[in-house]
C-alpha cells in the first residue's frame, strides 16, 4: 500500500499515523540496532499498528544499507520510506524497483530540482516526502507535485547533534500547503510532542525514542491508540 493511504486509512481508524523507523545507527546516539534483528524490529512495528516504516539507507553517517531496505520492502505489506540523501535519478529509479512506495527528497539538497525529482519519483510509482527545515524551502515544496510534505524538527545538515524541537513543526504548520499530506519528523520522544506534533501534522515520523523503548511493541501502541 502506497504511504499516503496507509496515512489516512489510520486516521479515519481514529488511531494516530505513526511512521515508525528501524535505526540502526545515530551520529548523535551511536549504534542503535543493538544487535537486534531489523526483521524483528519490523514485525513489531507492524503488531503496534504503525502505518508505515521508515529506514535510512545512508551508510556514511547512519550506518544504512540498501540491501537492507529491499529486504524490508520484501518482508511487509506496508509502505516504507527509503530516507537518504538522494541527488541522483538512479537512485530513484533503484528505489521504485524495489516497491517500498516512498522516497525522501529534501528540499535543501534538491533547491530547484525538487519538482523535477517529485515528477520523477511519481511517475515511477513512489509517494514523495519533501522534507523542509524553514519557510524558504517550504516555497521550493508549495512548486512541486509532492504527495506529502515533512518538516523535520532537526536540522539534517548538523546530523543530528542538535536535539530537534516539534515547536518547529508549530512554527511553520500556518505556512504548509493544504493539498500535501503534513508529516512531523525527529525528535519527537513523548506522548506529549506526539499531541503538539499532530495537532498540526498528519504523521509523525519517530525512530530514536522508539529504538531506544524497553518494550517497543508497548511503547509504539500507546503512540498509536493515544487519545491526543
Ligand atoms: O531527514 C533527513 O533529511 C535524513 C536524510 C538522510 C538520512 C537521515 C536523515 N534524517 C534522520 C532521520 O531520518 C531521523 O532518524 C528520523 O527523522 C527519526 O528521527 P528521531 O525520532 O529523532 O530519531
Amino acid at each position: 500500500m502506497k504511504m499516503v493511504k496507509s496515512i489516512l486509512n489510520t486516521k479515519n481508524n481514529n488511531k494516530n499515523p505513526i511512521i515508525a523507523e528501524i535505526k540502526v545507527h545515530s551520529p548523535k546516539y551511536g549504534d542503535m540496532i543493538n544487535r537486534r534483528d531489523e526483521m524483528d524490529i519490523l514485525k513489531i512495528y507492524e503488531n503496534a499498528g504503525a502505518s508505515g516504516i521508515s529506514y535510512i539507507t545512508d551508510k556514511e553517517h547512519f550506518n544504512g544499507d540498501f540491501e537492507m531496505y529491499k529486504k524490508i520492502c520484501k518482508n511487509t505489506e506496508l509502505p516504507v520510506l527509503r530516507k537518504d540523501f538522494i541527488t541522483t535519478k538512479d537512485e530513484i529509479e533503484k528505489t521504485a524497483e524495489v516497491e517500498g512506495g516512498a522516497i525522501l527528497l529534501i528540499a535543501r539538497l534538491l533547491k530547484e530540482e525538487t519538482a523535477e525529482f517529485v515528477d520523477y519519483a511519481l511517475e515511477h510509482g513512489l509517494d514523495t516526502l519533501v522534507e523542509v527545515h524553514n519557510k524558504e524551502e517550504i516555497d521550493i515544496a508549495k512548486e512541486t507535485n509532492s504527495t506529502m510534505i515533512g518538516v523535520n524538527n532537526r536540522d539534517i545538515t548538523k546530523l543530528e547533534l542538535d536535539d530537534g524541537t516539534v515547536s518547529l513543526t508549530e512554527q511553520l504548520a500556518p505556512l504548509i500547503p493544504k493539498n500535501m499530506v503534513f508529516v512531523s519528523e525527529s525528535g519527537i520522544g513523548t506522548i506529549e510532542d506526539l499531541r503538539m506534533a499532530l495537532k498540526y501534522a498528519d504523521a509523525a515520523l519517530i525512530g530514536t525514542s522508539f529504538m531506544k523503548a524497553k518494550n517497543i511493541e508497548e511503547f509504539v501502541k500507546s503512540f498509536v491508540d493515544a487519545k491526543l
